[in-house]
């Protein structure tokens, strides 16, 4: 059994964790947390649907986590663990990070779009991103996971098979995409719905976007060339899901049906990317509460275009299902356990 903590349990993405933790067939949660400061609490009185696990929240404690795990799921606002993870990989414990601490590789260019200093910057070095699907062996190696963002998912796995068959013209790609509220965290959420909802908004459009420099740099990776996008994010009244319409201009003569083709060879094996037929196209419902990310194809001959559109839930593929997938890759297991 693999022994595993959670920590920033009360957030959505920790929830997320421990809903799909503790049905892992592999798994042994040995430790839940909370703040520094807080007292301990019964995870009953906070999550009464997870009673039957009774288990305890404590004050964030690295020497336990050090003592009783073999990986942590840091599931944090950005920039507030940068103090435990050298000390937790330092130890041994595999470090499965959910905040953009550790995805952009240069830690000038998370500076200026996070607006802090990084206080762990050797660590970058060490870390590994962790879009499995694009580089499953740098994810067994890892000792220290940058579990990608929501948006870059979708628009990494959206674009990968036809950046890398070589079919598109990044100059130019625009991406549209609508993200359900959870992605903003709980305080957020709650705020919305009190205030706002059933709205439907763009925000932090024209570049922007704390996600652009991680779409920016693993587009780049994928294309051995500087990319720049335009990103357009949305926020729809619902609770969770994402999706991204991709526009791109084709190099080639294709239709839909051949571009399917060739996505559907690129990710044969990938158990959690599903390329729809021809004429097909996915909605969020089809991936909420599942980790799967659903691609849907079409060539707009008049305008010689490609539209991808990319479906997750953000809260799974998005973040702690792809966390979970990641953590079984680290540790040699079947990358579906406890995910289907
Ligand atoms: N939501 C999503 O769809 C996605 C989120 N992520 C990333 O995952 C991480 C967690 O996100 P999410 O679960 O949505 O966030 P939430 O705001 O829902 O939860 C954040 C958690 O962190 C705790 N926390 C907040 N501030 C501090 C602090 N200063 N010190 C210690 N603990 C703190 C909160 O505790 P308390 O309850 O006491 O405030 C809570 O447990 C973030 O980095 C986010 O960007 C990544 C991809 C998608
Ligand atoms: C709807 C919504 O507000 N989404 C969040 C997603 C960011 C996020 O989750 O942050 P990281 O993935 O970088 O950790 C936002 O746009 O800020």
């Amino acid at each position: 059994m693999i022994r595993v903590a959670i920590v920033g349990i009360t957030g959505y993405t920790g929830e997320e964790l421990l809903k799909i933790l503790s049905k892992h067939p592999d798994v042994k949660i040995t430790g839940l947390y909370g703040r520094a400061a807080s007292e301990t609490r019964d995870l009953k009185n906070i999550y009464p649907q997870f009673e039957k696990l009774n288990l305890k929240i404590e004050p964030l404690d690295a020497n336990k986590i050090k003592e009783n795990c073999d990986a942590v799921f840091l599931a944090l606002p950005h920039a507030v663990a940068f103090e435990i993870v050298p000390q937790l990989v330092n130890a041994g414990v595999k470090v499965i990070d959910l905040s953009a601490d550790f995805r952009l590789t240069n830690p000038e260019v998370y500076e200026k779009w996070y607006k802090v200093n990084h206080t762990a910057k050797e660590y970058i070095e060490k870390s590994v991103y962790g879009l499995s699907e694009l580089n499953e062996e740098s994810v067994k190696q890892a000792a220290l996971l940058a579990n990608p963002g929501c948006y870059p998912t979708t628009i990494a796995l959206g674009l990968a098979p036809a950046i890398k068959n070589n079919i598109v013209d990044l100059k130019g790609v625009i991406i549209d995409a609508k993200s359900g509220i959870s992605g903003a965290g709980r305080k957020s959420t709650q705020e919305y719905f009190q205030n706002e909802h059933p709205n439907f908004r763009a925000y932090k459009i024209a570049g922007t976007h704390r996600h652009i420099p991680e779409i920016e740099q693993e587009l780049t990776v994928l294309s051995g060339s500087d990319v720049t996008v335009t990103f357009t994010p949305q926020i729809m009244p619902v609770e969770r899901g994402m999706l991204s319409a991709i526009y791109v201009n084709l190099k080639k003569d294709l239709s839909s049906a051949q571009i399917i083709e060739l996505y559907k060879e690129f990710y044969k094996g990938k158990p959690f990317v599903n390329v729809l037929d021809d004429g097909l196209l996915p909605a969020i419902k089809d991936a909420v509460n599942t980790n799967m990310c659903l691609i849907g194809l079409k060539v707009d001959k008049r305008t010689g275009k490609l539209i991808i559109i990319s479906v997750i839930d953000n809260l799974v593929k998005g973040a702690s299902g792809q966390a979970v997938q990641n953590m079984n890759i680290m540790f040699g297991l079947n990358q579906t356990a406890g995910l289907k």
